[in-house]
């Protein structure tokens, strides 16, 4: 048996930086990872799909700008994009991130970890053989989400692509059909109509619908401009893989559509199957639900046991992005620092173990064409909460910053005002390359600033961000 302060389970981006906080703080941390240290976001997710989709964004931003337009004479190189992306998922090979970890001390068991009994993980290495681990005063659960693959009849027979074969695919499928329409769906229909592919797009509920409206009219009309089919309302009632390989889908409505290749988006699932989450009384497969500090709640909504067993990142569902992830990560190595010294947790709103801005201040980048960049609520969101909100918009276009970016450039600004605060409580930007803007909303919705002060933080000219003043003019002083 083997004992340290911590051990957590899962290297993805949020275990990494869990273990590494917690070693920063004086405890000892050993890990434990199944696949590869890294985990969704760095070979499946994040890194690989902004690889895929960066090359044509950059080639679109060079043909919108005349004298750079001329000089570009050719298409995208499918081929040259696929080897960056490789180059970008590290070629599927965790040697540096291994590396990483040896670097900041934290000891990496290879293999299946399953909680045995309270503080106690068992591990199963692929040759069969356990180890057990034990821990003095905490087990972080950080073993994130797997793709949701309906119960579409057929569907599982079929074997359709999830992210992870779309992210990774060697040759771009001349016809690709995508059951989904969120985040997923949306940046994956636009990298593959860029590389070559017809895409039909099959959005029951709608594009990227739980965005601002304007958003997900801004990006199915760009899509359908490249030749997308998007199929607003319209759903999978069986598939069947042929015996060539392609895939036949019948829509709810009696309509036949075959393609190439099948991606299944439609949102993920917990990686807590076969994790020994019933020893301590919780469901397997079932979300993780915590407390602010992370801390993992029983059915009873009191923290397991005496509090031991954390879970942060995708798996507690609270928000499914590798940032907002690592943000509850800091949060969770620094309180089991805390705790484990005897000293109170700070974990009133805003403090430093609790993860607040999950609920007020998410930022997000979807990286369509057009880029989408958004941080807090919705107008519709901020009056469900039952506040007293303006909605502020204003044309993108219509500053100087963005008639030198590109010709013909398009996009959209909102900002959501608490009226009786006085502070933006969201912001959504559309348009080429907003991804960059979005900090400055980030800052002033957890920032609180009052507007009266916003004026005071002038952008300058000639920039997109100048949309900053022309929103509060709008406002009004
Ligand atoms: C296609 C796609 C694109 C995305 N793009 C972005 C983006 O641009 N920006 C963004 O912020 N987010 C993005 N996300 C979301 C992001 O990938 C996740 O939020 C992030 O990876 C969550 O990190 P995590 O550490 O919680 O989980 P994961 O990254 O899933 O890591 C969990 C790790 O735990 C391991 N594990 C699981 N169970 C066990 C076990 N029992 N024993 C041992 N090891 C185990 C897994 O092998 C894995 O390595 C994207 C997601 C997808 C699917
Ligand atoms: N750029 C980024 O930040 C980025 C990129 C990709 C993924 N992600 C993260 O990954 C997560 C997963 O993305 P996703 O696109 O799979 O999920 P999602 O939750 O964004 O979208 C799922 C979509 O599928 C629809 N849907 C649900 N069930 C369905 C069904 N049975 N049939 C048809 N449609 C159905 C939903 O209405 C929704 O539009 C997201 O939560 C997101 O945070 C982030």
């Amino acid at each position: 048996m083997t004992t340290y302060d911590v051990v957590v389970i899962g290297a993805g981006p949020v275990g990494e930086n869990v273990a590494d906080r917690l070693v920063q703080g004086g405890l000892t941390a050993a890990i434990v990872e199944r696949e590869l240290v890294g985990g969704e976001c760095s070979y499946w997710a994040c890194m690989p799909t902004k690889a895929l989709l960066r090359s044509g964004a950059a080639l679109r931003a060079a043909r919108q700008v005349p004298g750079a337009r001329e000089a570009v004479t050719g298409d995208l190189d499918v081929a040259a994009v696929l080897r960056r992306r490789d180059s970008f998922a590290s070629n599927w090979q965790d040697d540096g991130q291994v590396s990483w970890l040896e670097s900041v001390g934290v000891p990496l068991y290879r293999g299946h970890g399953r909680i045995g009994a309270d503080r106690v993980v068992e591990v199963t290495a692929a040759d069969g053989t356990t180890t057990t681990l034990t821990a003095r005063y905490a087990v972080v659960v950080a073993t994130g989400s797997g793709a949701l693959v309906p119960d579409i009849e057929g569907l599982r027979e079929a074997a359709p692509w999830t992210s992870r074969e779309t992210v990774a695919a060697k040759e771009v499928p001349a016809r690709l059909a995508i059951i989904g329409g969120g985040v997923v769906a949306s940046e994956m229909a636009t990298a593959f109509s860029e590389l070559g592919s017809s895409v039909t797009m099959l959005a029951r509920d709608g594009v990227l619908h739980l965005q601002e409206p304007f958003v997900g009219e801004q990006v199915a009309e760009s899509l359908r401009d490249k030749g997308v089919s998007v199929r607003v309302g319209a759903e999978a009632g069986s598939v069947k893989r042929n015996d060539d390989g392609t895939v036949s889908l019948t829509l709810t409505d009696g309509e036949q559509l075959d393609a190439d290749e099948l991606l299944v988006a439609i949102g993920r699932t917990p990686n807590t199957q076969d994790l020994g989450l019933e020893t301590v009384g919780l469901k397997p497969g079932a979300w993780l639900t915590v407390d602010d500090t992370m801390r993992v709640l029983g059915e009873d909504g009191a923290p397991v046991g005496d509090g031991w067993l954390y879970a942060a990142g995708d798996v507690n569902r609270r928000v499914l992005l590798t940032h907002q992830g690592k943000y509850q990560a800091r949060a969770v190595g620094d309180v089991i620092v805390a705790r484990a010294k005897g000293e109170p947790a700070d974990d009133g709103p805003w403090g430093r173990h609790a993860a607040t801005a999950d609920e007020r201040a998410v930022p997000q980048v979807v990286f369509t064409d057009p880029e989408i960049a958004s941080v807090g609520l919705t107008a519709a969101a901020a009056e469900a909460a039952g506040l007293r909100t303006r909605v502020v918009d204003y044309d993108l276009a219509a500053t100087a910053g963005s008639s030198l970016h590109a010709e013909g450039y398009r996009g959209h600004a909102r900002m959501v005002v608490d009226e009786d605060r006085k502070v933006i409580v969201g912001f959504t930007l559309v348009g080429p390359d907003v991804a960059e803007m979005l900090h400055a909303a980030t800052i002033a919705v957890v920032g609180e600033v009052p507007l009266d002060r916003l004026w005071h933080a002038v952008p300058a000219f000639p920039t997109v961000s100048e949309v900053w003043l022309r929103l509060l003019e709008a406002y009004g002083r």
